[in-house]
C-alpha cells in the first residue's frame, strides 16, 4: 500500500463538504462521520488476507472467499476516534477494539497520554488506528508508537483530514504505517489546526465547547 491513499470518491466529497461546513449541527456531523467511516474503511480493507471455505449453497457445494487469519484490531485514539470506530464495527462487527487515550496540550501541541487498553496478540492482527484528524501528527506518532511497542507490526492508520505537516512527521517516524485518509488539506494554522479543516473535530462530534 502507498505511504499516503487520498480517497477521492464523490461520495466521501460531497459528505467531507458537508462536515466542513460550521452550520452542520453535531448530530449531523456525527452521522456523516460514520458513513464516511465506511467508505474509507472499504479502501484501508481492500488488501486483507483471504481464504477459501467450503459451503454449501441451496444449489451446489463450492469453495467460498472468506477473510483469513486473526481478527482485526480497530484502535480508536480518543476521543474523535470513536466517531470512525462506531462506523468500522458495523462493517466488520468481528473486529476487537482497543482505546488510545490522547489529547493535544494546547500550548505545546505535545500529546498528553490518559489511557491504554490494546487487544492481545496484536503482533498477528492488522492494527488499523482511527482517528479523523492527522494535524502535526504527535498523537498518531505517540498512538503508533504504544502499539509498536505492545507488539503489533502490520499497522494502518485512518483518518478524515491530514495536514502535510502530519504526512511527513508519520513518514519520518513510521515510514512503515500507510495512511488512509478522505482529505489532504493545505496546512496548519499558528495553533496547530488544519487548514481550511473543519474546527475541533472532537468538539463538533460531541457538541462540547
Ligand atoms: O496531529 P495532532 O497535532 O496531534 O492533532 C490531532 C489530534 O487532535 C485531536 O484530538 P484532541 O487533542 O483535540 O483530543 P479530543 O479527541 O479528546 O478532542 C485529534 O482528534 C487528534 O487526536
Ligand atoms: O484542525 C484540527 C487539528 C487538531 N485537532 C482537531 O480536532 N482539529
Ligand atoms: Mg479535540
Amino acid at each position: 500500500m502507498d505511504h499516503l491513499t487520498v480517497v477521492d470518491h464523490p461520495l466521501v466529497q460531497h459528505k467531507l463538504t458537508i462536515m466542513r461546513d460550521e452550520s452542520t449541527s453535531t448530530g449531523e456531523f456525527r452521522r456523516l462521520l460514520r458513513e464516511i467511516s465506511q467508505l474509507i474503511a472499504y479502501e484501508v480493507t481492500r488488501e486483507l488476507p483471504m481464504t477459501t471455505k467450503r459451503i454449501k449453497t441451496p444449489m451446489v457445494e463450492m469453495d467460498a472467499p472468506t477473510l483469513d487469519g486473526r481478527k482485526l484490531a480497530l484502535v480508536s485514539i480518543l476521543r474523535a476516534g470513536n466517531g470512525l470506530l462506531d462506523g468500522m464495527l458495523e462493517l466488520v462487527p468481528s473486529a476487537r477494539v482497543g482505546f488510545v487515550g490522547l489529547y493535544r496540550d494546547e500550548e505545546t501541541l505535545e500529546p498528553v497520554q490518559y489511557y491504554f487498553k490494546a487487544p492481545s496478540e496484536l503482533d498477528e492482527r492488522l492494527v488499523i488506528a482511527v482517528d479523523p484528524m492527522l494535524a502535526t501528527g504527535n498523537s498518531s506518532v505517540a498512538a503508533i508508537d504504544l502499539l509498536k511497542k505492545q507488539g503489533a507490526k502490520n499497522i494502518r492508520f485512518l483518518c478524515l483530514l491530514a495536514a502535510p505537516e502530519g504526512v511527513a512527521r508519520m513518514k519520518e517516524a513510521h515510514p512503515d504505517v500507510p495512511i488512509v485518509t478522505a482529505a489532504l488539506d493545505e496546512r496548519l494554522n499558528e495553533k496547530g489546526y488544519i487548514l481550511p479543516g473543519l474546527g475541533d473535530a472532537g468538539d463538533r462530534m460531541f457538541g462540547t465547547r
